[in-house]
């Protein structure tokens, strides 16, 4: 501050703070003079709050020197010696905030890593330093030759020395050090410092491959937009094995030779070690955030991003507040994940949050896929989106054929079938004579997914939520998979009390037994979170898959995506109805993108491959189109159905969920909230509104009970976010849930059960 900017002596400043707390509105305190020096925007503080003046932490997101008509309460203390925001990430959130209506604190407490916040990750050292010899006492106590020999070694150094070095350097023992400290000679300086993470280890460069005809044309316009920096957003359609990666490590290249950083998001369960090697192959410094690091290791991580110590920063989710200084390029791959959505507070959208950093930094994003969402499909459709198209697999490697196997038709003559039809069976024995491998999709985990009475008809549910328990044989126990409700296995039906219990359904336990029946003499490996579940197990079961150690591998979801194994010649899909018939408007989407990235995972090698899907529905357009490898004819199919059907991305939902463990109290209140809303809604069109807003609802919710609490439901939609947010806004300030009601308000929804 400049001497002439020195405020008068009464003048203050005050800050306006924000809390954790689902309140979105700033509460001015003062800053007593004694902390003027310390408090800044985007630091933590302690103050007073509530009742009973808790002491209450907070964000300070402004400083005024205008004082309030209110009296204030002082700042009791500033917790950060660093500022943990930056300017950018303080108006991102602020925007989250808004579009999310929750509050900007709840928005902070969440981005900010806990490692972060507590400071996990660093450790204090003690450091010594010569006291100066104008601070010094007229008389000074005699000295040993090697206490002297300490202090004039100290008085040499431009900045404190550790003591231990101190110790090296002077060949002393600690001894002399602390006569040197109680006589007042040297003094001890604590700093924080980063504890040292385990290195990497060095990776060997690896040299980039010429481009193919396609990836050149995609990597020529996006380099055109890198040297032309600003705002630009691109939809990177790719087949799989089009080479997708390596235009993104192009880009990224580009970025760090301009000396900027680039943060690349991908869905958690491509963190493997071979993804972050690709990228340490090309570039010096990254850091890898996921969700199995330490709050120490995040903390580590966030803090060298954030001293500039980092060019490429890969994650998930939240991988996107990184706070980086000079941020050039945001990727996202897999952007049609939807693990990319948090499902608690604040409900975000790791993609649309990461358009709008783009946005507000005036950068370029690059989001990639070979099934994009089609909220992206349709944002390229209007331009918003430029779209960058890789139509063919590198290395003219074909897409591989999908055959359809129709359940209807294999299973009548075999009424004790396994979950694998005869012409799976034999497609297995083909490939794996010629020395292939196998990969198997089943989305469900455990070994029977339901346990029923075919008597009477009675279904073992969850005793909290309206769920069936899946059978888990090894640890013959039934669980709901929400919940974690478990029961001991039945034999006799509690209802009709006969011996009839049967455990039906195939879970990836089952097939997995079967399988091993049926191929005595291959290595079968399963991979689901139920054998995943120690640290690494999920790198080492791929390593063996790699090195040709496991024949057939089998699992959910798990083994769909961003796999690249040359050697797989044959996938097979068990079921691939499992998710289509879920209340879901985007079942068909989902059930398409799954089949297709799976059906990615065969024939990226010389040898080819080719898919099997067994289903009951092949007509269905979800399944038949993704045989087809055909993602434009189903865009523009399910475009047309959710353009007739008003569902995004026509139309803006809000979801809100009520929910209480009384019933009445959360039906009540559901009729309460959506009948507010269509007051609202039925006022603003009486007063001409041009833009409509919808109700929908209440319903009982898909799962109508869920650990434990009655579920109802409604939706609110709107072709325009503005007027949703407006309507949303007004009704939410005058309307307040009984104590014993919790509502959910979810923007932009994916969850649908
Ligand atoms: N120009 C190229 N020349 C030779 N090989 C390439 C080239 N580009 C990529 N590859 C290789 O082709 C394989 C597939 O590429 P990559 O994994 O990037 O595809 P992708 O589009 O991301 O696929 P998916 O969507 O299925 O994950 C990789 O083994 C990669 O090393
Ligand atoms: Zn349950």
């Amino acid at each position: 501050m400049d001497a002439e900017e020195i405020p008068a002596p009464e003048a203050h400043w005050f800050a306006e703070i924000v809390f954790d707390r689902p309140v979105d509105q700033p509460y001015t305190y003062s800053v007593p003079v004694e902390l003027e020096p310390q408090i800044a925007v985007g630091k933590r503080v302690e103050v007073p709050f509530g009742r009973g003046d808790r002491t209450t932490i907070g964000f300070c997101v402004q400083l005024s020197q205008v004082k309030p008509v209110h009296p204030t309460k002082p700042i009791l203390k500033v917790l950060d010696d660093e500022i943990l925001l930056t300017a950018e990430l303080l108006r991102l959130t602020r925007w989250m905030a808004d579009y999310y209506l929750c509050s900007w604190g709840q928005v902070l407490q969440a981005v900010l890593p806990a490692g972060v916040r507590e400071q996990a990750g660093m450790r204090t050292e003690y450091k010594l330093e010569a006291i100066p010899a104008v601070e010094l006492p007229d008389h000074i106590a005699s000295l040993t030759p090697k206490q002297t020999a300490i202090v004039k070694f100290l008085r040499r150094q431009t900045e404190p020395i550790h003591y231990r070095e101190v110790m090296r350097q002077t060949k002393s023992t600690i001894g002399p050090i602390n006569t040197l400290l109680s006589k007042g000679l040297v003094r001890k300086v604590m700093q924080k410092v980063d504890r040292e993470l385990d290195s990497p280890g060095s990776t060997t460069r690896v040299p980039p491959p010429v481009l193919s005809g396609d990836q050149a044309a995609v990597w020529a316009e996006l380099e055109a937009a890198l040297r032309n920096p600003g705002y630009q957003a691109f939809l990177l359609h790719g087949v799989t094995g089009s080479g997708k990666t390596e235009v993104y490590l192009r880009a990224i290249e580009e970025v760090i030779r301009q000396g900027k950083e680039a943060i690349v998001l991908v869905p958690e369960i491509s963190l493997t070690p071979q993804t972050i090697e690709r990228f340490r192959g090309r570039c010096d410094s990254i850091a890898v955030l996921h969700s199995s690091q330490t709050d120490a290791e995040r903390g580590i991580h966030w803090r060298r991003v954030a001293a500039g110590q980092v060019q490429v920063v890969v994650g998930a989710r939240s991988a996107i507040f990184a706070p980086t200084r000079k941020l050039g390029l945001i990727l996202i791959d897999e952007e049609h994940e939807t693990s990319f959505k948090q499902e608690s507070t604040p409900r975000y959208h790791a993609r649309d949050v990461a358009v709008m950093r783009a946005r507000l930094e005036n950068i370029p994003i690059v989001m990639g896929s070979a099934t994009p969402a089609l909220e992206s499909w349709q944002n390229a459709q209007r331009g918003n989106y430029r779209t960058l198209s890789l139509p063919n697999r590198v290395m003219n490697l074909p897409m591989p054929p999908v055959v359809l196997v129709d359940l209807r038709h294999e299973n009548r003559n075999n009424r004790n079938a396994g979950a694998i039809s005869e012409t799976l069976e034999r497609e297995m024995r083909n490939a794996l004579q010629a020395g292939g491998q196998v990969m198997l999709l089943l989305n469900r985990r455990g070994f029977s997914t339901y346990v029923t009475c075919p008597t009477c008809g009675y279904v073992a549910n969850c005793e909290n939520c309206d769920l069936a328990l899946t059978f888990h044989k090894h640890r013959s126990t039934m669980v709901c998979h929400h919940c974690g409700y478990e029961a001991n296995p039945i034999s006799l039906c509690p209802k009709c009390s006969k011996l009839t219990i049967r455990y039906q359904g195939h879970g990836t336990e089952k097939l997995h037994e079967e399988i091993q029946q049926k191929f005595p003499d291959r290595i079968v490996q399963r991979m689901d979170s139920d054998t995943m579940t120690k640290p690494g197990s999920h790198e080492r079961v791929l390593d063996a898959f790699r090195n040709g150690l496991i024949h057939i591998l089998l699992g959910t979801q798990m083994i769909a995506k961003g796999l690249d194994f040359p050697n797989v010649t044959l996938v097979g899909v068990i079921n691939a109805d499992v998710g289509l018939h879920l209340p879901d408007f985007r079942s068909a989407e989902r059930t398409f993108q799954l089949l297709a990235q799976v059906a990615g995972r065969a024939g990226r090698g010389p040898k080819g491959g080719k898919v099997l899907v067994q289903t009951y529905t092949p007509e269905h357009p979800g399944i038949s189109l993704a045989a087809q490898h055909d993602y434009l004819r189903f865009a523009q199919e399910e475009l047309a159905q959710r353009q007739i059907h008003q569902y995004p991305p026509f139309q803006r939902i809000a979801r809100i969920i009520i929910r209480s463990e009384r019933q009445e109290a959360a039906e009540t209140f559901a009729a309460r909230l959506s009948g507010a809303f269509r007051e609202a809604e039925r006022i603003s069109v009486m007063q001409g509104e041009a833009i409509p807003v919808r109700v929908l609802g209440p319903a009982e919710a898909p799962v109508f009970r869920l650990n434990g609490f009655y579920r109802y439901h409604f939706q609110i939609q709107s072709p325009s976010p503005g007027r949703l947010h407006q309507v949303i806004r007004e009704v939410m300030t005058v309307m307040k849930a009984p104590g014993n009601v919790e509502f959910v308000l979810d923007i932009d929804p994916y969850s649908m059960l």
